[in-house]
């Protein structure tokens, strides 16, 4: 667990670029510090590595204050990602991801062996492995980044925009991984970015911060979306709320029709019961028409409603795991489903305690919106 508690920080020239922040980073857990630019993220995540020292307040590390350790020890145990990788240009990859390692005093052999393992962890092909940074795409040079922040296993993992360089698809990628890794890992991770969909789609916790480093809200990201704390928060996270919130819904609840008939269709299927379209009722040969498919052991509310979206019978294929028929989700379902997600209060107790920032947050911050 990393606290901030009552952190300012102001620099020389008088800027307060962070301001009373008071807030809990759990262990094994990503929380995501959000916000516009200037709002004093990045000197909030430098703080937690003493790259910066705050003017007032304390950042405690598993209880025991950063500023009590020194520096080259507390960075040991904290891995740290920046934007543009921040590879050094004249080594070879391997090299980079075994920084740390070697900085340890590991021998060659071992910190070389450690740094192709996690190469592979990272989604890298281990062939490029001998190849310098300038001769990898940007999304290669950040999944680098990312090994050589995990090369000493650090139980901490500081991100400062790591994939804001990057095209939105290669981005998506880069999100994928991460979580992909951190279920396997279980690092406290913060993370620091400005865009909240990336915010939502990584973070267990979110910290909304607005200019002049105060904390507008802190919250997961079902309850930022269904109870902003402010019209800030509102603004900043944007149209669609509801329907976003749906992502949070697993459809696991929806109740399945076995048959793959229902009124005025039924759903076709391949020889390996795998869905292939919907077909008008009666019409054996007729054109298959588009359907979408949702898998209710992993997906939510959201694709679930996406499916019966896409189909003529307004209703959602699911599938197993293998992409094999599972059933057909109704609308009458859906409407119901969809009812009970959008009357569906959250937790009292549970939603009080996120909606408002911690003592010594900003006194403005803690009204829901209207
Ligand atoms: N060394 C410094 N001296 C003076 N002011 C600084 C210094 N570093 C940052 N600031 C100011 O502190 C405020 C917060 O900066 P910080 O970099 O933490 O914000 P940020 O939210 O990470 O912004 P961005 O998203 O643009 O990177 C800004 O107003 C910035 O200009």
């Amino acid at each position: 667990m990393i606290t901030f508690e009552g952190v300012t920080k102001r620099y020389g020239d008088g800027t307060v670029a962070v301001d009373n922040l008071s807030l809990q980073v759990p262990t094994g857990a990503v929380t995501v510090f959000v916000g516009p630019s200037g709002c004093g993220k990045t000197t909030s995540l430098r703080m937690i590595n003493r790259m910066i020292d705050p003017s007032e307040g304390r950042i405690l590390l598993d209880d025991r204050d950063v500023r009590a350790i020194d520096p080259p020890t507390l960075r040991r145990g904290i891995g740290y990602v920046i934007q543009q990788s921040g590879l050094f240009p004249h080594r070879k990859i391997v090299d980079n991801v075994a920084t740390v390692p070697y900085l340890l005093g590991w021998d060659k052999k071992k910190a070389r062996a450690r740094a192709m393992e996690l190469l592979e962890r990272v989604g890298l092909d281990p062939a490029l492995a001998g190849r310098y940074p300038f001769q990898l795409s940007g999304g290669q040079q950040q999944r680098v980044g990312v090994a050589r922040a995990l090369a000493a296993d650090p139980p901490v993992l500081l991100m400062d925009e790591p994939f804001s360089a990057v095209d939105p698809v290669v981005r998506a990628s880069l999100q994928e991984e991460l979580l992909r890794l951190q279920a396997e890992l279980q690092k406290t991770i913060v993370f620091v970015t400005h865009d909240i969909d990336e915010a939502i789609k990584l973070g267990d916790t979110v910290a909304v911060l607005r200019v002049g480093g105060h904390l507008a809200q802190i919250a997961d990201p079902a309850t930022l979306l269904a109870e902003p704390a402010d019209d800030f928060v509102a603004g900043f996270l944007g149209k669609d709320r509801g329907i976003r919130r749906l992502s949070f819904i697993p459809a696991s609840k929806l109740r399945l029709s076995t048959g793959r008939e229902v009124p005025g269709w039924s759903v076709a299927l391949d020889e390996d019961d795998r869905p292939i379209g919907w077909r008008a009722s009666g019409d054996g040969d007729g054109p298959l028409r588009p359907f979408g498919v949702f898998d209710p052991a992993q997906d939510s509310l959201r694709a679930a409603l996406d499916a019966a979206l896409l189909a003529p019978s307004g209703c959602a294929i699911a599938v197993d795991p293998g992409g094999r028929f599972a059933g057909v989700v109704t609308r009458e379902t859906l409407d119901e489903a969809l009812g009970r997600a959008s009357g569906e209060a959250l937790d009292p107790a549970r939603s009080a305690a996120h909606a408002r920032p911690a003592a010594g947050g900003d006194p403005d911050a803690g009204q829901a919106a209207g």
